[in-house]
């Protein structure tokens, strides 16, 4: 391990317990509006799990006594199934992402939802979870909002935590450990520290977000982190600790176009312009022997935010800074 990544270990690695609630309240008040805080949850078809998830921010950090959390937006990403109505009943601003920017039809993926997001709030941090977590604790926002409530050089911060598979208490994760992990370590060493670099839960500050690219698929969070790495500093970049996550996990088949999509990302951060097909062919045994199937794996990244006029006038932002293109 690089000598500057267990310095950062050192320094940017926390649990939710370091900073108690009414320290975080303390430090957003005193923030005003630069504290101010929207939680979105992307959302494709996660009847089951969203509405819980949203009853238990609500009640926890959007009180009168605990007002955390400014807004709360479930972002559904074209759901079949009742996600929107169970989302708004549990209290939630619900926006469909083909309502966002209309001109631009939306492409498939989650990358592609948080990217619209950022239209449809106004937190000046922005933190997002997902939407198919099993016994959510609302310790999975706090936590992660903390380092950006009480220490202004951080810009973005992971959560961390356990992730059981099945019956075993640690071996979930396995297009992290199989894939992004190891990609990190081998080309973006410095980011060797992050436990869970694909953890869809993290908080950010908007200016950050505003100025980078969003992969429109799973290639998102690799994406992210790569790309802020080089616009703030490993020294922006923290984690904390928040506990046990459980989620659906998907299948074999639906991980394999997941890892091939966020080797894409890393292969286009690695070198911009180099030709390659970006297609993974998966097999299923059918009575004639094994089919092959190809399925794209999406390439397409949206420019960064601060590029859309619609999102300038918005914000009354007159021109681009430096921006990942
Ligand atoms: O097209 C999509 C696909 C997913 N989602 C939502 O995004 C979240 C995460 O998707 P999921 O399929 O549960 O991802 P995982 O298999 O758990 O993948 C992990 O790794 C991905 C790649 O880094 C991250 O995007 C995820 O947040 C992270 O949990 C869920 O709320 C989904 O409903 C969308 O909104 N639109
Ligand atoms: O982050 C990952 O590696 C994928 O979401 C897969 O996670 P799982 O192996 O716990 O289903």
């Amino acid at each position: 391990m690089l000598e500057e990544v267990k310095r950062w270990l050192e320094r940017r690695s926390w649990s939710a317990d370091d900073r108690p609630l009414d320290r975080l309240l303390a430090a957003k008040r005193q923030a005003g509006p630069a504290g101010s805080v929207s939680v979105v949850l992307p959302a494709l078809n996660e009847e089951a799990t969203v509405g819980a998830i949203v009853e238990t921010i609500r009640r926890e950090l959007m009180t009168e006594a605990v007002p955390l959390v400014d807004e709360l937006v479930v972002v559904d990403s074209g759901s079949s199934d009742r996600t929107s109505e169970v989302a708004a009943a549990a209290g939630a601003r619900v926006v469909h992402r083909d309502t966002v920017l209309p001109r631009l039809p939306a492409l498939p993926g989650k990358g592609e939802v948080l990217w619209r997001s950022l239209l449809v709030t106004r937190g000046e941090i922005v933190a997002f979870a997902d939407s198919d977590l099993r016994e959510f604790k609302s310790r999975f926002v706090s936590g992660i909002l903390g380092p950006l409530l009480t220490d202004p050089e951080v810009h973005l911060v992971k959560a961390m935590y356990d992730r059981p598979l099945g019956t075993s208490s640690e071996q979930g994760g396995r297009v992290t450990e199989l894939v992004a992990r190891p990609l990190l370590n081998l080309h973006w060493p410095l980011l060797a520290g992050f436990v869970q670099p694909l953890g869809g839960e993290y908080a950010v500050r908007r200016s950050l977000l505003e100025r980078l690219a969003f992969p429109v698929g799973y290639g998102i969070e690799l994406g992210m982190l790569v790309d802020s790495l080089d616009l703030v500093g490993l020294d922006a970049l923290a984690q904390v600790d928040v506990g046990v996550r459980f989620h659906r996990h998907q299948d074999g088949q639906a991980l394999g176009r997941m890892a091939a999509t966020i080797y894409r990302t890393a292969q286009v951060r690695l070198s911009r312009g180099h030709l390659v097909r970006p297609v993974i062919t998966q097999f299923d045994r059918t009575e004639c022997g094994f089919e092959p199937t190809v399925h794209e794996v999406p390439s397409e990244e949206r420019p960064p935010m601060l590029s859309i006029p619609e999102y300038r006038r918005l914000r009354g932002t007159p021109e681009a800074g430096r921006v990942v293109a």
